[in-house]
């Protein structure tokens, strides 16, 4: 068993450099790669003693979905960057492990095959596409297939400038392909030009940046699946969420890949639960790294969170095996933190279980 750290060396060691610089950078001067890591290391539990933990039990519900531990995969693009099996290991991995994995639009395996490798919960990832025909398609695939919840990405009306990809000229290999999206509106994203992103040119083709709230009435239309809104930052977009009726919001900087010199998600984490106020689930991404960080975000009113990068480090090691031991090293130090924090359960999480930066008793 390897430490997360020894996942991250291993993956930068085996992968090619532009796909290393793809899987780890940020956008603009990266100033959000470090942020959310130092938000969340700031925040301090308080820890709770002579209560009974001798049975400590992990596990949640989410959106009606039973996971190990309040642990999912974040939606990331193109798993076969990784490993040959993409998100087929990672499906298989997440089933193993009870966390929920969230796939992206942009997968390299058809939802068919990543479905059938499913043992747990599957989320399917959205990009407003201009061709709307697609993601009907999509949608229903995804429904036909099981899985159990749209996640809609808003903070990408276009893929940020990412000055390593640029660099880089990155494009996606030719043997890599978005395979559930067609062909001719992937085609951009292979063509790499120097000195400029083929995702990110891709985006601005091909994305729709002109969606607004009214637009979500189309998509409730289109699914009786549950929506999620990823990216939500404030509590005034998380108050106008509930008003249209979402089932879920992800509080998320992208991972620091898309605004630059943002709030980070863990700074931003009360403010939105405050304003939801129990009328829809709060999932935290970015900079998960501990269990101690899962616990911190359940204190702060996080029904769950998922981490990206850490999974395709697993996945670039050692394939399903990989993922499947970084979801359980989290797990099994998150059980720890319950123990030592006199939380024997995830409901006994509670915003007195953190001191918060700033605060006069830190
Ligand atoms: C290589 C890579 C690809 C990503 N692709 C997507 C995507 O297709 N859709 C999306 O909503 N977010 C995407 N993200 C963002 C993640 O869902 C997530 O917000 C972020 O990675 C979480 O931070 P962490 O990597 O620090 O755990 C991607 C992130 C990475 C690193
Ligand atoms: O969302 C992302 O961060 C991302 O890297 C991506 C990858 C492919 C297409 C669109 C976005």
């Amino acid at each position: 068993m390897l430490a997360l750290r020894a996942y991250e060396a291993a993956a930068k060691e085996r992968l090619p450099r532009p796909v290393w610089d793809f899987f780890a950078g940020g956008s603009g001067t990266e100033s959000m790669l470090t942020a959310g890591r130092e938000a969340l290391d700031r925040i301090r539990l308080r820890p709770r003693c002579l209560v009974d933990v001798s049975h400590c039990d992990p596990r949640t519900e989410l959106l009606g979905a039973d996971l190990a531990a309040p642990l999912g995969i974040a939606p990331m693009a193109y798993h076969q960057l990784a490993h040959p099996e993409g998100e087929v290991a990672t499906a298989r991995a997440a089933g193993e492990a009870g966390a929920l994995f969230t796939v992206s639009m942009f997968a390299s395996r058809t939802l068919e095959d990543i479905a059938a490798a499913a043992t747990g919960p599957l989320w399917l990832q959205l990009y407003w596409l201009k061709r709307r025909d697609l993601l009907v398609d999509l949608i229903h695939r995804a429904d036909a297939a099981g899985f159990r919840a749209l996640v809609l990405t808003v903070d990408a009306p276009r893929v940020a400038f990412r000055p390593r990809d640029a660099a880089n000229g990155f494009a996606v290999p030719p043997g890599i392909r978005a395979v559930n999206v067609a062909h001719d509106v992937m085609a951009a994203s292979h063509s790499g030009r120097d000195g400029e992103s083929a995702i990110a040119r891709h985006s601005k083709e091909q994305f729709d940046a002109s969606i607004t709230w009214e637009d979500l009435a189309w998509l409730r239309e289109v699914t009786s699946l549950p929506v999620v809104l990823k990216g939500v930052l404030t509590g005034e977009d998380a108050e106008l969420a509930v008003k249209h009726g979402v089932s879920g919001l992800v509080v998320s900087n992208h991972g620091g890949r898309q605004l630059d010199f943002c709030r980070s998600a863990p700074d931003a984490l009360a403010e939105i639960v405050d304003a939801v106020a129990g009328r829809c689930a709060v999932v935290l991404d970015g900079g998960i790294r501990h269990g101690a960080d899962i616990a911190k975000a359940l204190c702060l009113g996080a029904d769950a969170v998922m981490v990206g990068r850490p999974a395709l480090w697993g996945l670039a090691h050692s394939g399903a095996e990989g993922v499947a031991d970084v979801l359980r090293l989290l797990t099994g130090e998150f059980e720890e933190v319950m123990a030592l924090m006199g939380a024997p359960t995830v409901a006994g999480f509670e915003r007195s279980g953190v001191v918060l930066p700033g605060c006069a008793h830190a």
